[in-house]
């Protein structure tokens, strides 16, 4: 599936989901039955076998990357003889929308918490950083969500220069999924995290990917650690057109959502539109200016049906 395979083989090293579940290793599945109950909140589909092949040696790769990098800070301390503010750990996820980017973060955050090194995880989403969608509609591009124009990319990269320079609050714009709009009046409290973690389809671009010319620095510059959530469009777009049909019955059912009168669609109406959607929007997104980028994170997740993962690639 890679267009240049002798590159990739380069570049990454490559698990297969039983190699990679052994780097478990020492982790303990310190996870109690309450843990579990969080993790299933998180998404009732998510399996306990994936968090223990997945998701528990990622939590312990990651572990140990930040924990070197807090080493590192200790010796530069130490060099320069000062105490410097305490600068979050950053960690980026990438990929198409519905191919669960979210929901990998979550699981992250919940794992992540755990290690008595960096209690304090916070998650972002660059969804609040959309135009709002007034803005949207006078720059005629309420059929581009998403699209790199769609964002107020020089808000996402002072938010996250912010992050990056320790400052002790720092606020970032809230997305609403129901009204499709950035929430007006309130915004989300980053208070120096140990680690921050920041989803979104941008987060691994630059200008170079788009035909927009964005401006420099980009999010990436300021990240640790990149992930990207991968997968075949024919499963994105199949998940993509089930939450759409699971929305009906949840997000779109309240009277003050933007999508209320797809409520009552019948599943082929509903099937057809969300399908429409895909091909014109999302799908092309993921083409033009996601999958692209994906050769530049440092692990990628790939998925196959019912979202199991089945390799996970690491930069070398
Ligand atoms: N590990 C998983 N197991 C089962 N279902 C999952 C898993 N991860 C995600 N899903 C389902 O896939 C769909 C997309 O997931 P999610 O909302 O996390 O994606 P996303 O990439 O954050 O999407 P968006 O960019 O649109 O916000 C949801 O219906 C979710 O329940
Ligand atoms: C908010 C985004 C851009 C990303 O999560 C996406 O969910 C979206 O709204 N895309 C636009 C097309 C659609 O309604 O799916």
């Amino acid at each position: 599936m890679h267009a240049n395979n002798q590159i990739h083989n380069a570049l990454y090293l490559a698990f297969a989901r039983q190699q990679w579940a052994e780097l478990r290793k020492s982790v303990p599945l310190t996870l109690s039955e309450s843990d579990l109950d969080d993790l299933r909140g998180i998404n009732e589909s998510i399996s306990l076998d994936e968090v223990t092949d997945i998701y528990l040696p990622l939590s312990r790769l990651l572990n140990l990357i930040v924990g070197a990098k807090q080493q590192r800070g200790l010796v530069l301390n130490q060099f320069l003889g000062r105490v410097p503010p305490k600068r979050p750990y950053i960690i980026s996820i990438a990929g198409s929308v519905a191919v669960g980017k979210s929901t990998t973060a979550r699981i992250l955050q919940a794992l992540l918490r755990q290690w008595p090194e960096h209690p304090k995880v916070d998650l972002v989403t660059t969804d609040g950083f959309l135009y709002p969608l007034s803005e949207l509609k006078r720059r005629g591009l309420l059929q581009r969500k998403g699209f790199p124009e769609s964002y107020d990319m020089k808000l996402l990269v002072e938010f996250i220069s912010k992050i990056k320079a320790g400052e002790s609050l720092v606020h970032a714009p809230i997305y609403s999924h129901i009204s499709y709009d950035r929430v007006a009046d309130t915004q989300q409290a980053i208070e120096q995290p140990d680690i921050l973690i920041i989803e979104g389809l941008n987060v691994l671009q630059t200008g170079q990917d788009t035909h927009v010319a964005i401006q420099q620095p980009f999010v990436s510059d300021f990240v640790d650690f990149s992930i990207y959530v991968d997968a075949e469009e024919p499963l994105l777009k199949e998940w993509y057109i089930s939450r759409f049909l699971k929305f009906r019955t949840g997000a779109f059912s309240d009277p003050n959502s933007y999508f209320h009168h797809y409520s009552e669609l019948n599943d082929d109406e509903a099937t057809k539109i969300a399908a429409n959607i895909w091909d014109s929007i999302n799908g092309p997104n993921l083409n033009l200016n996601i999958q692209p980028t994906r050769d530049r994170a440092h692990l990628i997740l790939r998925k196959g049906t019912d979202h199991m993962m089945h390799q996970v690639l690491m930069r070398k």
